[in-house]
């Protein structure tokens, strides 16, 4: 089966991507080591198309499973659902030799994820991850946790999977605007690492679902290399996988959780960073471009919102995590495939980043 291996200091796991997999959840799991009861995490739009399967095959090889369901969407990545759940959990029986299988988009995972490392101090957790987002991106490298109203992710923790495990066929399911959001993602990691990727993306075509295989594999092996080097964003190499998100996260906290999807919000931030790295890196035109009608090839918005002041996204900015100690890092952009991060972007840029996002592109 195709399968990418992330290589930790603290933890070595496989990621295996192939077309009917979920079947096959049960013996995968067993070959990853993991004994005890399972608890699968989903929300209430996946749960009725996959759980079933998941649970025949984890019961197949043997494990007893409990299923716990959440209301879908952003707003439920919250501590309350955080909290219910792991009551949830303890309620089923479950105890320090259980796991948590997350079996959803990136929602479920970095939720049903936060609550395996905190349950009873932390149990292993399986990703199962269903949209493009968390097969490219969420399910790999350990960021788990929740928002809070004043931002994104503000509460978490690092939690490896033991194992994720990628069903392409479950791509599917996912309704048009759920499916071409995960692609700013997929984009954001050609644009920071890979060139030549960015020309694979152009030729692919949004209404052929799913994409192929190997082009996720290949996407998500960018970011598990980028982990490996930097685990837990501390040397800044981690931060690079957060081009867009500085802007991206503050537009999407500054809208009711869930009015805009994660990757819609990521492309806005990819366009205000974009022009970040024109006027402070190396960044030309024709790249800048290039990126920007990928984006438009699969229908993400470049357009802010009505109704959000610039004040109000910069201050939700400044709580950003790159940000500490008063310095303000970005990550820019010298040329298509080549990242890197910056001290030295102004607050006025920043404004004129923003105010960018209310004209037409
Ligand atoms: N931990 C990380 O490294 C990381 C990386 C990227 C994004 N994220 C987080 O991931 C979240 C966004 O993930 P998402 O875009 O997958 O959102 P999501 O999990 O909310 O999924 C989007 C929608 O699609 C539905 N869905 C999921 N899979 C489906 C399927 N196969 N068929 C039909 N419907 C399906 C969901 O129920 C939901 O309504 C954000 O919270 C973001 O912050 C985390
Ligand atoms: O895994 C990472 O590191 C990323 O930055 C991936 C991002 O796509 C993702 O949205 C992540 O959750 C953002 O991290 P945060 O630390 O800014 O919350
Ligand atoms: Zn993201």
């Amino acid at each position: 089966m195709p399968t990418e291996t992330v290589s930790l200091a603290s933890a070595r796991y496989d990621i295996l991507v192939e077309t009917g997999s979920l079947q096959r959840l049960g013996q995968h799991v067993k070959i990853a080591g993991l004994s005890g009861k399972a608890a699968i995490i989903s929300d209430d739009n996946v749960g009725p198309l996959y759980l079933d399967t998941a649970l025949s095959s984890l019961t197949e090889a043997g494990y007893a499973v409990t299923t716990h369901l959440f209301p879908a969407g952003e707003a439920s990545k919250s501590m309350t659902r955080a909290d219910e759940l792991c009551r949830s959990l303890v309620q089923a029986g479950h105890d320090r030799s259980s796991f948590v299988v997350a079996l959803g988009g990136g929602v479920t995972g970095d939720l049903a994820g936060f609550v395996a490392a905190i349950y009873y101090r932390g149990v292993p957790v399986v990703q199962v991850p269903t949209t493009i987002v968390s097969q490219v991106d969420s399910s790999v490298g350990g960021k788990t946790g929740v928002n809070t109203p004043e931002g994104k992710n503000l509460l978490g923790s690092f939690h490896q999977p033991s194992l994720v495990l990628i069903d392409p066929a479950t791509l599917t399911s996912l309704p048009p605007r759920e499916y071409r959001e995960g692609f700013a993602e997929v984009i954001k990691h050609a644009a920071i690492r890979d060139a030549a990727m960015l020309a694979e993306l152009e030729a692919l075509n949004p209404d052929d679902v799913p994409p192929p295989p190997e082009l996720l594999l290949r996407n998500l092996a960018i970011k598990a290399r980028i982990v490996e080097d930097d685990e837990k964003e501390t040397s800044g190499t981690r931060a690079l996988l957060n081009f867009g998100h500085t802007i991206g996260h503050a537009i999407e906290a500054s809208v009711p959780y869930g009015q805009l999807l994660h990757g819609e919000a990521i492309s806005l931030g990819i366009r205000s960073a974009l022009y970040l790295s024109e006027k402070h890196s190396s960044l030309g035109a024709s790249d800048r471009d290039r990126i920007l009608a990928l984006l438009k090839q699969f229908q993400l918005p470049l357009t802010l919102p009505t109704g959000l002041t610039t004040s109000s996204l910069v201050e939700k900015m400044n709580r950003d995590k790159k940000f500490s100690g008063g310095q303000r890092t970005f990550v820019l952009l010298s040329e298509a495939g080549k990242a890197h991060t910056s001290k030295e972007v102004t607050p006025e840029s920043v404004e004129e980043a923003i105010e960018l996002l209310r004209t037409p592109c």
